[in-house]
C-alpha cells in the first residue's frame, strides 16, 4: 500500500456572503497517483485546491499533508506542494528563466541553475528563457506556469484546469508532460471540465458538484458501477407490443413502434450479452430486424447522468 500524502476530512468553506463552496468534503490521496477532480463550473474545485495551498481559509474540517496538520504546521507541508493556477496573475514583464528561478527561491530553496535548466528544457521553454512572459503564446505561458510550480521540486502538484482553452495538440503534449511528472514520482491532482482528460490521465476520479463530492472511485470501478449499454434494434416492420419472452429485460418499444430500445448492463459486458439474448429471442418470436445500434457509456455519460440526476433531486 502506498503512503497517504493528503488527507482531507470534513472540509467546508462558506465565503463571506454566505455561499457554501465546499460542504464536508472528505478526500484521501495516495503517493504517486493521478487524481482528477471533475465538476461543472462553480462546483468548488478551485476552492478545494486553494484550501490545501493556503489561499483559502477553511470554515471547518482538517487537512493533513505529508503527515502535518496544515492549520498547525503549514509551512513545511506547503513547501512540498506545487500549484499550477488557471492563470498567471503577475510577473508578465519578467523573463521566463528569472521568473522560474524566483519561484524556487520563494520556498527557501538555494538557487540551482542546472535544475532550472532541466525544467525549462523538459517543457520546451529553454529557447524562450530570455523572453518576457507576456510575449509568449498562450500555450507557452501555461508551460511557464508549470515550470514555476515545478521549480521548488514539489512532491504533490495541483493543476487547476491545465488544458482549458488550449488546442488539441497542446492538450496531448500536456498529458504527456503530466505522465512524465508521474514517472518522476510526483503525485498529481488535476481539476478539469474535460472528461476525456480524466479518462485518459487519471487513476481515480472524484466528481464534485455544489461543494459536495458525489462519488470517488477508480476509473474502471466507476465505469463498472455506473456504465450502461444502450442499444436500438431497428425493426423490419412496425410492432405494437413486445414478445413476452423479453419482458424481463430492460427494454421498451419506441413511440413509432419501429425500434426496440435496450438500456441496461453494468459496464462489465452484461449489456452486450443481454442484447445478444434479445436478438435471439426476437428471431425466435419471428420478429425481423434490419439493424442494431449499440453503444457503451463513457465516463462522460456517467458524469452527465450523475450531475443531472442530482440537479433533478435538488430541484
Ligand atoms: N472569494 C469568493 N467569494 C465568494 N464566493 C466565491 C469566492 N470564490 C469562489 N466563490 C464561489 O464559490 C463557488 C465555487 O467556486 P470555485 O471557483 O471553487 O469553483 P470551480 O469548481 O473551481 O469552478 P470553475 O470550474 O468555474 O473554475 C462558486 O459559486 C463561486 O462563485
Amino acid at each position: 500500500m502506498s503512503e497517504t500524502i493528503l488527507e482531507i476530512v470534513g472540509l467546508s468553506k462558506v465565503y463571506a456572503g454566505g455561499h457554501k463552496a465546499l460542504d464536508s468534503v472528505d478526500l484521501t490521496i495516495k503517493q504517486g497517483e493521478i487524481f482528477a477532480l471533475l465538476g461543472p463550473n462553480g462546483a468548488g474545485k478551485t476552492t478545494l485546491i486553494g484550501a490545501v495551498c493556503g489561499l483559502v481559509r477553511p470554515t471547518a474540517g482538517t487537512i493533513r499533508a505529508f503527515g502535518d496538520d496544515l492549520s498547525q504546521n503549514w509551512r513545511s507541508a506547503r513547501a512540498r506542494i506545487g500549484l499550477v493556477p488557471q492563470e498567471l496573475a503577475t510577473d508578465m514583464f519578467e523573463q521566463v528563466e528569472r521568473s522560474v528561478a524566483y519561484s524556487r527561491g520563494l520556498f527557501g530553496l538555494a538557487p540551482n541553475a542546472t535544475r532550472i535548466e532541466e525544467i525549462l528544457r523538459s517543457l520546451s521553454l529553454w529557447e524562450k528563457r530570455s523572453e518576457q512572459i507576456r510575449a509568449l503564446s498562450g500555450g507557452m505561458k501555461r508551460r511557464v506556469l508549470i515550470a514555476k510550480a515545478l521549480a521548488h521540486e514539489p512532491d504533490l502538484l495541483f493543476l487547476d484546469e491545465p488544458t482549458a482553452g488550449v488546442d488539441v495538440e497542446l492538450r496531448r503534449d500536456m498529458w504527456k508532460l503530466i505522465g512524465a511528472m508521474r514517472e518522476l514520482g510526483v503525485t498529481i491532482i488535476l481539476t478539469t471540465h474535460y472528461i476525456e482528460e480524466a479518462e485518459e490521465m487519471a487513476d481515480r476520479v472524484g466528481i464534485i458538484r455544489d461543494g459536495k463530492i458525489l462519488m470517488i472511485d477508480n476509473k474502471a470501478a466507476m465505469m463498472r458501477r455506473l456504465g450502461r449499454t444502450e442499444a436500438a434494434i431497428v425493426l423490419a416492420s412496425k410492432q405494437s407490443q413486445l414478445p413476452a419472452s423479453i419482458a424481463a429485460l430492460p427494454v421498451h418499444l419506441s413511440d413509432d413502434g419501429m425500434e426496440i430500445i435496450y438500456r441496461g448492463g453494468d459496464g462489465s459486458g452484461k449489456g452486450k450479452a443481454e442484447v445478444a439474448e434479445l436478438t435471439k429471442a426476437l428471431t425466435f418470436a419471428g420478429i425481423d430486424y434490419v439493424g442494431i445500434d449499440i453503444k457503451e457509456s463513457s465516463l462522460e455519460d456517467i458524469f452527465v447522468d450523475l450531475v443531472e440526476q442530482r440537479e433533478g433531486e435538488s430541484a
